[in-house]
């Protein structure tokens, strides 16, 4: 957590009610200076929470026609499986928004593809050929976009978006999207970014509630190696910002460098 900011609220729903606002300001920021802005979604717990409280905001100051929508990870689970992030995003939000289509970028479903690694495929060859789009690198399959504001949620276990501790995904270097067979939490097969794609993003938002949280939160403020503490393994090129409640952050050593939200 070294070099990162950290915002502490009172509880779950003020902290996805914060963490909206900042979304939204982020996104206003972001067109203003770019013309459109890129978002990447995570799923769990807050991750939706915080996209409920979105919806509740009056974000007439965006244009939402032009925002880019990506996911961290997804669960590779046919497309109307209630456990795809995708599907619990547009139920929360995105389906109440005017949204180009083209710029709503999901991973490929199970009942779409023939296997995590074709979904992983596809997705990295999308963002790559966005990212060509954009005239920033060549589309060689090693490519993101610039996302304005990547949020993760962070599991008990440290693991954020499909990255969990000691699986071969937390230590791809080259590859922007692979496939996940092994996951310890259900379901056990998904498609995530790596920590390059990740790391790529100005902005990297960590999202966390629960005192079941606080360890991971820790272990990561501490500096762990990210093999172990995925959590511990992310940064925005620009900026990193541990959203916590009190629970999440009450084993951090000391917050005297945190935000008062
Ligand atoms: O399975 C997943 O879990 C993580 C963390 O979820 P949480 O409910 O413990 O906050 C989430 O970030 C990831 O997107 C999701 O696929």
């Amino acid at each position: 957590m070294t070099e990162a900011d950290v915002a502490i609220l009172d509880a779950p729903e003020p902290l996805s009610h914060h963490v909206a606002e900042r979304l939204v300001a982020e996104i206003v920021a972001a067109q203003a200076a770019r013309g459109s802005a890129t978002v990447v979604l995570t799923g769990g717990g807050m991750g939706v929470r915080t996209l409920a409280a979105v919806a509740d905001l009056d974000t007439s100051a965006v244009d939402w026609s032009r925002v880019d929508v990506w996911w961290g990870d997804e669960r590779f689970v046919p497309a109307d499986d209630d456990e795809r992030n995708d599907g619990q995003a547009r139920a929360a939000l995105l389906d109440q928004l005017d949204l180009d289509p083209a710029r709503v970028h999901p991973v490929p479903a199970a009942d779409a593809v023939g296997s995590a690694e074709e979904a992983a495929e596809r997705y990295a060859a999308e963002l790559a050929a966005v990212s060509a789009a954009a005239g920033n690198r060549p589309a060689d399959g090693t490519a993101v976009p610039a996302f304005d504001v990547l949020m993760l949620g962070v599991g008990p276990d440290a693991h954020v978006a499909s990255l969990f501790p000691e699986l071969d995904a937390v230590a791809e270097q080259r590859a922007t999207v692979v496939a996940v067979h092994d996951a310890p939490k259900p379901p056990p097969h998904r498609v995530t970014l790596t920590l390059p794609a990740i790391n790529a993003a100005r902005q990297v938002w960590l999202v966390v509630a629960g005192a079941d949280k606080a360890g991971a939160v820790a272990l990561a403020a501490h500096g762990a190696a990210a093999q172990q503490v995925p959590a511990a393994g992310v940064r925005g090129t620009e900026r990193t910002v541990w959203f916590l409640d009190t629970a999440a952050a009450a084993r951090l050593p000391e917050t005297g460098d945190a935000e008062s939200a």
